[in-house]
């Protein structure tokens, strides 16, 4: 329910007779509490600010909190998430105020469950975030100030999907940090070391996952931000052993999946070419563009494409150009989509590796702001009537375009989502709007999918039909507005369908514990889940008991 949708609001307060609750003000539940919370937000002059002022607000009053971020999702969640989680996270040594998540050190080690044990969720504990804070979005090595990351993904968990508060469980490994200012800083509230070396790391990690189980066993992990060289590591070494998956990969895959199909049919619409004929040109190798460009081998094999043909459409660029397998010391991640055919120098220059390609999409997952410049995007334009350009990276500083210059560029004929969001905007006289392509669309639904059929392990399948479970979720309207992501305002409702998908994908796959579901018609489950969705009780205007606690 949208607060500005709320009657000015006089509820009256049975119970609370002015003198006998005397340190609350008389007459304030005849005011609207929420309102005022959100005057105060507004007040604050910067993102950090706001981000401070809800974490205390949380830490007052969880409730309100998050009936507030409920009723106001999209002017809130790019607070507690990207872009302003980043500016927290950056300064966490120096905001930090209370505890809010669990800690686990190196210098835990031998010792690890103990420390899991002092989490007060316990059994009830169905889903945690992990980071070791080494590749926050775009930001690099924030060490132990990785924290917020965690808390930010958890509190979407909450808002999106409808997880409960008390079964969530926000973690960052204290490992070292190979950041010299933080191990400078004096205010550094994390361990003051280098990061481990593999062999350190690697034994650390399978303490850590096997006190995890031990400690609270119906949970999901969630890794987050590890740098690329662990996150493919620790996916590996663990997906087939424990409840997990990382979101940098699997989600981001998926996300990207879902809106890239939405996308390849406008194009193709505008074109005439057939969706098989799109050739996707990622700027960008790490975990986020190595994660997307396989799980987009589905796109064409969802069309009747061989792998290998599906491969052959795909072109990977990192920092030093276009990949290719005749590249020395090639990084184990990047061996698969090298390419074979092309001959000749390092094609290192962007309009260059465009003008090889010829691209339909351009997708930017490089941290680089700015990449997609003019020329590159003008390029694109000149190939395609409607070119698909992703600038993904995280957060907006690190962008590879700004939306109101992708419109202009193209004039207005670009199919554009960006991993944090951007404002609609007006150009010549018509309104367009972005897509965002942000794992958030679809990680709180994969999650309440695997936690509800307790599945073993996340499997690609799972993964797949999540994100085409959300690439069908447009309603008509979103359709006709040629949007390639639903509104965030219904992501509740898009969370429930996508936890259905990938109820019915563990079944299929056989890694559901909880066999219940499978007699359930897809309507009836679809009512479960949705009843299943957790709701902020009213913290005001609704009777004395919900009062705020005095
Ligand atoms: N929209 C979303 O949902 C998500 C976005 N991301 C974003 O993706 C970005 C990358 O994340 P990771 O892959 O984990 O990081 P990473 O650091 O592993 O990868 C960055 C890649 O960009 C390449 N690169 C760097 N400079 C370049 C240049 N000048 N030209 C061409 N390539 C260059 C690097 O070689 C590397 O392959 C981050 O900003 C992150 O926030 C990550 C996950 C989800
Ligand atoms: C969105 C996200 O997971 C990232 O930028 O790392
Ligand atoms: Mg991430």
């Amino acid at each position: 329910m949208s607060l500005t949708a709320l009657p000015s609001s006089t509820v009256s307060a049975p119970g609370l007779v002015p003198g006998l609750a005397p340190r609350i003000p008389p007459y304030f539940l005849n005011t609207d509490h929420r309102q005022r919370c959100l005057a105060q937000l507004r007040s604050k002059s910067t993102g950090l600010e706001k981000y401070i002022y809800l974490s205390g607000l949380k830490e007052r009053d969880p409730n309100l909190f998050y009936e507030v971020l409920l009723g106001n999702m999209l002017e809130i969640i790019p607070i507690l998430y990207t872009p302003t989680v980043g500016d927290a996270c950056s300064s966490y040594s120096h905001i930090w105020r209370r505890p809010e998540g669990l800690y686990v050190s190196i210098e835990n080690k031998g010792h690890i469950k103990q420390i899991l044990q002092t989490w007060p969720g316990g059994l009830a504990s169905r889903i945690a975030v992990v980071t070791d804070g080494s590749r926050i979005l775009g930001l690099g090595d924030l060490g132990a100030n990785g924290l917020p990351i965690s808390i930010g993904k958890l509190d979407l968990y909450i808002a999106g999907a409808g997880i409960k508060p008390t079964s969530t469980v926000p973690i960052c490994l204290d490992l070292g940090t190979n950041t010299q200012k933080f191990l400078e800083d004096p205010l550094y509230i994390g361990v003051r070391r280098k990061r481990p070396g593999t062999t350190e790391m690697d034994a650390f990690m399978e303490e850590f996952m096997q006190a995890m189980r031990d400690v609270f066993p119906m949970l999901l992990v969630q890794f987050e931000d590890f740098s690329t060289d662990n996150a493919f590591r620790y996916l590996d070494l663990f997906r087939n052993q424990y409840r997990c998956f990382n979101d940098d990969i699997q989600g981001t895959g998926a996300v990207i999946l879902s809106g890239f199909i939405n996308a390849a049919r406008l194009s193709s619409a505008a074109s005439g070419k057939p969706l098989s004929e799109h050739r996707i040109l990622f700027f960008g190798a790490g975990s986020a563009g190595i994660g997307v460009a396989k799980q987009l081998l589905s796109f064409f094999s969802l069309l009747g494409l061989s792998e290998e043909e599906a491969k052959s459409s795909i072109y990977t660029v990192d920092s030093k150009g276009l990949i290719t397998a005749d590249r020395k010391g090639l990084q184990e991640h990047k061996k698969f989509f090298a390419r074979t055919d092309y001959q000749g120098p390092p094609l290192t220059n962007l309009t260059d590796i465009i003008g090889f390609v010829k691209p339909t999409a351009l997708l930017g997952l490089s941290t680089i702001r700015g990449a997609f410049t003019e020329d590159v995007v003008k390029l694109m334009s000149s190939l395609n009537t409607r070119p698909i350009i992703f600038p993904l990276s995280n957060p907006v500083s690190l962008c590879e375009v700004d939306y109101s210059d992708a419109i202009k560029w193209t004039n207005g004929s670009v199919i554009f989502a960006s991993g944090s969001p951007y404002k609609a905007m007006e150009f010549e006289g018509k309104v367009y709007e972005p897509g965002q392509g942000n794992n958030m669309y679809i990680f709180p639904g994969i999650g309440m999918g695997a936690i509800l059929s307790k599945a073993r392990h996340v499997t690609d399948a799972m993964v797949e039909q999540a994100a085409i479970a959300l690439s069908s979720s447009l309603s008509q309207e979103e359709q006709s507005s040629e949007l390639v992501y639903p509104r965030l305002a219904r992501i509740r409702d898009i969370s429930a369908q996508i936890a259905l998908a990938v109820i019915r994908a563990a079944q299929k796959d056989d890694v559901d514990e909880n066999t219940l579901f499978r007699n359930l018609g897809d309507n009836a489950l679809l009512d479960y889940i949705k009843a299943k969705q957790w709701q902020p009780c009213a913290t005001h205007n609704s009777n004395a008991s919900n009062a705020p606690r005095l």
